[in-house]
């Protein structure tokens, strides 16, 4: 499946089936020796009450992720597809981040809350060098604001999001002690109050067509710098996601296109 061009392979592992090794993900996530996908997507059973199911992430390098907005939204449209689920009715999911509403828009396209982002430096999480919590820390000669969504982000405002060096500037953050888990580098264009050009370079997977969890966060950072409005437009390379974040203490809810491309059976 993708989401907005941001793509995966989705395993079903209702029943207890097991979780993939981590050189199974490698291989999985290979788009030469493998299948190919930016993150491998688990769809398991319900673990907490009034959920339908829940689902982990890998990043197609192997490394566990806390979150993926784009595949949570898969994740609703393969569940609503295969529970046959009764049309337009919202339900629940669990992921490592926590629950997450979904409400079926129609056309393949869903709404998911994706939780209310952290600016918190320990819950990011940033490195002990940063002592206290701020609207954005120095990098080299540029400054980025750090938000988790359950996964961590760093975002950089920049004047041109085409222009962007987001390969050079996202691995040099990667390998940073500022960032002990790494970190997912969002390079973000104010192009309005309500519209916004994106650009990430993912932990474990390199630049993605989109990343959902990374336009959230962008919002959230610069609703923060009071550079946007709290309804947004968000367009990456693989296309666009809408994104509102009501109130600083509500879960930001981003709405997207899902596709199904192809079925098959693993071999491992
Ligand atoms: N690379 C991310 C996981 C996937 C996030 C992204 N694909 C999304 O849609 O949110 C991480 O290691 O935290």
């Amino acid at each position: 499946m993708h989401g907005a061009g941001n793509d995966f392979v989705m395993l079903d592992l209702r029943g207890g089936a097991e979780p993939p090794s981590r050189a199974v993900t490698q291989k999985l996530g290979d788009r030469h020796f493998g299948v190919g996908c930016d993150q491998i997507i688990s769809i398991e059973d319900p673990v907490e009450p009034g959920t339908v199911a829940s689902y982990r992430i890998w990043n197609s390098d192997g490394s566990i992720a806390g979150q993926c907005g784009n595949g949570a939204r898969c994740v609703a449209a393969w569940v609503e597809r295969e529970l046959q689920l009764p049309a337009g009715e919202p339900f629940v999911l669990s992921s490592p981040a926590g629950l997450h509403e979904v409400l079926p828009l129609g056309k393949g396209y869903y709404q998911v809350a994706m939780g209310v982002p952290s600016f918190d430096p320990r819950q990011v999480p940033l490195g002990a060098q940063i002592e206290h919590e701020a609207l954005t820390y120095p990098f080299r000669d540029f400054e980025f604001s750090a938000v988790s969504m359950g996964n961590p982000h760093a975002v950089i405002v920049v004047p041109e999001a085409f222009m962007a060096d987001v390969m050079e500037v996202g691995d040099a953050m990667q390998i940073s002690p500022l960032f002990p888990q790494s970190v997912n580098v969002g390079f973000a264009q104010v192009v309005s109050r309500n519209e916004l050009y994106l650009r990430v370079y993912e932990r474990g997977a390199g630049e993605t067509l989109a990343c959902g969890s990374g336009a959230c966060a962008a919002v959230a950072a610069l609703v923060r710098r009071d550079m946007l409005d709290r309804k947004v437009s968000v367009a990456l390379p693989g296309g666009r996601l809408q994104i509102e974040w009501p109130a600083d203490d509500q879960p930001i809810r981003m709405s997207g296109p899902t596709a199904f491309v192809f079925q098959g059976e693993l071999i491992v």
